[in-house]
């Protein structure tokens, strides 16, 4: 896990830890993220991916370790290079869907409203419903549609499905799926492994704070012999 720092990483995290009170909520967490990715962040509950995510969004910022996105320390620059789905909604109770969207335009350089009204649209979203009336699986699928309407380098999308009705998991997928361009990475954090693997070239385990596992995902079904869903069943049995 101590590799020199490739140039060409998108993402480098070094020793990074974090602990609230006596918890260590990360316990020296190295790891590198490539362009062109789709990668699962995978573990129990309460087993860091959040705490993660928040690190490298910005969201935490007293932790011990470096993390680099694009070579810089995350500020600014990395925040304007990553769009990022939280897992919960943050909107006002006035804002209609269209509020939002113009939101998005004024703050983000890299946001394009036709693409999220298409993506409103293909989702069956109307641009004039109060998102506080809408469902949660609804308001899932819109802030979906908002944080794939950027053009950023990385993608961070924290349990973008868990409200989502089964049958519209493949389609939500799909629309990421043709949404982003393939020199990007995205990185999902998820508990609906056996409805998103088949996007995923590769995989992070976390247990514990630790990452127990980070491989391709070819190379972790050939060397187990079976889905990243068993696989996590086993690694993680209660
Ligand atoms: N603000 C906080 N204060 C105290 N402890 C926290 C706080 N946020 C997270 N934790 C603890 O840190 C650990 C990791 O939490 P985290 O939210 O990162 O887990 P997770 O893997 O995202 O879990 P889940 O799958 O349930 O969303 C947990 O033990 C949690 O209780």
């Amino acid at each position: 896990m101590n590799e020199t720092p490739k140039t060409n990483d998108l993402v480098a995290i070094e020793g990074v830890s974090k602990a609230y009170g006596p918890l260590k909520a990360l316990d020296n967490v190295s790891l590198r993220l490539a362009g062109g990715q789709i990668i699962g962040l995978l573990g129990p509950n309460g087993s860091g991916k959040t705490t993660l995510i928040k690190i490298l969004t910005g969201l935490l910022t007293d932790y011990q370790g470096s993390v680099r996105v694009l070579g810089a320390p995350v500020g600014p620059q990395s925040k304007a290079a990553i769009s990022y789905l939280p897992d919960r909604n943050y909107f006002p109770d006035w804002m209609r869907a269209r509020d939002a969207i113009a939101l998005f335009r004024d703050f983000y350089a890299d946001f394009s409203d036709a693409k999220a009204f298409e993506m409103l649209t293909r989702l069956g979203l109307s641009a004039d419903q109060k998102i506080k009336s809408m469902s949660k699986g609804m308001i899932e699928k819109f802030q979906l549609c908002l944080v794939m309407s950027r053009a950023a380098k990385l993608y961070v999308l924290d349990e973008p499905l868990a409200g989502v009705d089964p049958a519209a998991r493949d389609f939500i997928l799909d629309t990421v799926l043709t949404n982003y361009s393939e020199s990007s990475s995205i990185l999902i954090s998820t508990h609906l492994i056996a409805d998103v693997e088949r996007i995923f070239d590769s995989a992070i385990f976390l247990k514990n704070g630790q990452i127990v596992l980070h491989d391709n995902i070819d190379a972790i079904r050939a060397e187990h012999g079976k889905s990243l869903d068993q696989l996590f069943r086993e690694v993680f049995k209660c």
